[in-house]
């Protein structure tokens, strides 16, 4: 189902939580939003869910308006499901049975439901935890009973509100994979939103970063990733150093090389690790910060005179304070 949003904005007291979004979801897309605590991200998903009503704008559901002045369309009515960071589940209910919930509440009988629910649960990795009650589980346990009750659940759109934020890293890489999956067998559209911009990179088709309830950017995360439209998206996602260089052209000056540059119009360079290379005959300068990230060290180097720092990747460990030669293969020009 499409996800159509018009100048949504909604204020609580004098902070605008959302600051008029406007943005288009095709149709079985993953799209991610991914911003900083107290962005507007839960808020736009409680509006899209039905759960807080906006002050003004818009918001269709397959061309199906579900909010505006006029019209709002109650939540269950909605056909979105939804997952929260706090699950949501039914604590008198064994973990069997909150799961099969949704397929007992459309007329399935028990049986197939409990059955048809222990394959969720074997995807989340819960099936010798069917008997047990909500509050015998952990919390990452708990948001997985969460996270297969919405596989059961035969919702055309699924929000999901920071669903594998309590998972140990490992279940969480594990789960990533299990959503995407899911996501591409069932069809659905499902927006999900984190604070992990990894996460959403991983995830996404199409991404938005948010900050103070407006969409920064919006595109492919290869889009967002390669081509930031300003500082701020730059510096959220992924690692990079912005450098102030005479551009002129597809080419800038930084640190007295000429470097084969894309994008146009501003003058501060936005240069990547990977657009860094050590090379004895390029600029000195000096290792600020270094660390081992398992086969490979990732070192922050800069130039006093120049007051420049740039990040970069390492085949090889060296020592803060080291003088290293650098050449500059690349970077993205910022938008003025
Ligand atoms: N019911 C409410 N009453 C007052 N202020 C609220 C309410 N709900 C949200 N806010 C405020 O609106 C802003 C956006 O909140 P929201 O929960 O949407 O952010 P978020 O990006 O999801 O944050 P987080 O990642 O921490 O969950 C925050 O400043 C928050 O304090």
């Amino acid at each position: 189902m499409s996800i159509t949003v018009e100048s949504l904005r909604k204020s609580f007291g004098a902070h605008s939580a959302l600051d008029g979004i406007s943005f288009e979801v095709p149709k079985n897309a993953f799209f991610c939003v991914v911003g900083p605590s107290g962005c507007g991200k839960s808020t736009l998903l409680r509006a899209i869910a039905g759960l807080e009503s906006p002050d003004e704008g818009r918001i269709a559901l397959d061309g199906r308006t579900v909010c505006d002045g006029h019209t709002d369309i109650p939540s269950e009515e909605r056909q979105v499901g939804v997952v929260f960071q706090s699950y949501a589940l039914w604590p008198h209910l064994s973990v069997a049975r909150n799961v099969s919930f949704p397929y007992e509440a459309k007329g399935t009988g028990r049986a197939k439901a409990l059955r048809l629910a222990s394959e969720h649960l074997e995807t989340v990795a819960l099936s010798d935890y069917a008997d047990r009650r909500p509050d015998a589980l952990s919390g990452g346990q708990r948001q997985r009973v969460a996270l297969a009750r919405c596989l059961a659940g035969d919702t055309r759109t699924i929000l999901m509100d920071e669903p594998l934020a309590n998972l140990d890293p490992h279940l969480r890489h594990t789960m990533e994979g299990e959503l995407r999956a899911f996501h591409d067998r069932s069809g659905v559209t499902t927006l999900f939103i984190t604070h992990d911009q990894r996460e959403a990179m991983a995830l996404a088709d199409i991404m938005a970063v948010m900050e103070n309830g407006r969409f920064l950017q919006l595109g492919t995360p290869q889009d967002i990733y390669d081509r930031p439209a300003n500082a701020r998206v730059a510096r959220f996602i992924g690692r990079g150093a912005i450098v102030g260089a005479d551009v002129s052209g597809r080419e800038a000056r930084i640190l007295g090389q000429t470097v084969p540059v894309e994008g146009a119009g501003g003058h501060m360079v936005f240069v990547r690790p990977r657009n860094v290379t050590p090379d004895p005959d390029g600029a000195r300068m000096t290792i600020r910060t270094i660390s081992y990230r398992g086969g490979h060290w990732e070192a922050v180097a800069f130039d006093t005179e120049a007051q420049i720092e740039v990040m970069l990747d390492l085949p090889y460990s060296a020592h803060v304070g080291d003088e290293i030669g650098l050449r500059f293969t690349g970077g993205w020009v910022l938008p003025a």
